[in-house]
């Protein structure tokens, strides 16, 4: 937690405006803090690491915090499973906000150490999976332990006196963002740029508890939903689709996940561009719930790239209200 945000008061008497409270997945360094801080006034904010994506999310619904930052998606290996997973079956929670942040991988160890001491590499998964083609051709024969983020296999590498240990770890070299070797210098870079991928993106999001406000529609906007599928049949995904297609609304991501009831029940994880305030939207939700009663709308939030998304003169929302006004008048007559 920084210090910077313990709650100013500006005047005796005046408490001042509580600064935010802040969850991410921690320690600091790691590519989660990166992207809570492009959040506007989180420098201000009080920030608090947490040791897991669960343990963030519990500390939004239990009112610890006011909103988390987690990792959802990356660009090279799909979603981030346990974020997907909480956020459609845990307590309802609300996205506020995407972030997309590029990624760059950096291979540490304690000084002295070469690439071939290397028989260990921790990191988090997911950053795991992103440099698998640079370990198969420089450390083939290197094992993988899993960590809980790419800064805590670093950090847990640094001993008590300031120096830097493998002593007990079980592993002899860390994969993390350059950011932690800036604030660790005692750290040393084995290698860097190690990404399978150079152009690879990873996209977060803010989360806050459903009362949370929504932000207003700004014409580049995305909605995620979670649609449980338990219906064992044919077409019925086919059926879900349909809802968003007639209606011209395009699908940015769908991803199905084991809801781990039954096997072979499943969940769709689904982002699609626009607003639930567009009519054309609000009408594919409407669709789409009434097929599936279970159905989660987890939020509606710009695109961090601001593109706007082109909509069909019979898609907007001018042409849902001439549209409704015409059944409406005849439903009057
Ligand atoms: O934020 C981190 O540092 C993480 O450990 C999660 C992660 C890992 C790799 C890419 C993006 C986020």
């Amino acid at each position: 937690m920084n210090a910077a945000a313990s709650g100013v008061a500006s005047g005796p008497g005046d408490p001042g405006p509580r600064p935010r409270r802040y969850a991410f997945l921690g320690p600091e360094g790691t590519f989660t803090e990166a992207a809570l801080l492009q959040v506007p006034g989180t420098d201000a904010a009080v920030r608090t690491p947490m040791g897991s994506v669960p343990a963030a999310l519990a500390a939004v619904r239990e009112g610890r915090v006011d909103a988390a930052v987690v990792p959802i998606e990356n660009s090279v290996e799909g979603g981030v499973t346990a974020t997907l997973d909480d956020v459609s079956f845990g307590a309802e929670l609300r996205i506020l906000r995407e972030i997309v942040v590029p990624i760059r991988f950096v291979l540490v160890a304690p000084a002295g150490t070469e690439l071939a001491d290397v028989h260990a590499i921790s990191t988090h998964t997911v950053a795991w999976a992103q440099i698998r083609r640079w370990v198969a051709q420089h450390l083939p024969d290197a094992d993988y332990v899993p960590a809980p983020s790419t800064a805590a296999s670093a950090v847990a590498m640094l001993d008590g006196a300031g120096g830097v240990s493998t002593e007990g770890l079980g592993y002899d070299a860390a994969v993390c963002s350059p950011v932690v070797v800036a604030q660790h210098p005692e750290l040393h870079v084995l290698a860097g740029d190690i990404g399978d991928n150079t152009q690879a993106v990873t996209r977060f999001v803010l989360v806050a508890r459903p009362d949370a406000p929504m932000p207003a529609p700004t014409g580049a906007d995305k909605t995620s939903l979670v649609v449980p599928l338990w219906e064992d049949r044919p077409g019925a995904l086919l059926d879900i689709l349909e809802q968003f297609s007639t209606r011209g609304v395009n699908l940015t991501r769908i991803e199905s996940r084991p809801t781990k009831a039954h096997l072979g029940d499943y969940f769709f994880s689904v982002d699609i561009d626009g607003h639930i305030q567009d009519d054309r939207v609000a009408d594919a939700l409407m669709g789409v719930r009434r097929i599936c009663p279970r159905t989660r709308f987890l939020g509606s939030y710009p695109r961090a790239d601001q593109r706007a998304v082109p909509v069909a003169t019979h898609h907007s929302d001018a042409a849902f209200i001439q549209a409704r006004s015409w059944v409406d008048n005849l439903k009057g007559q």
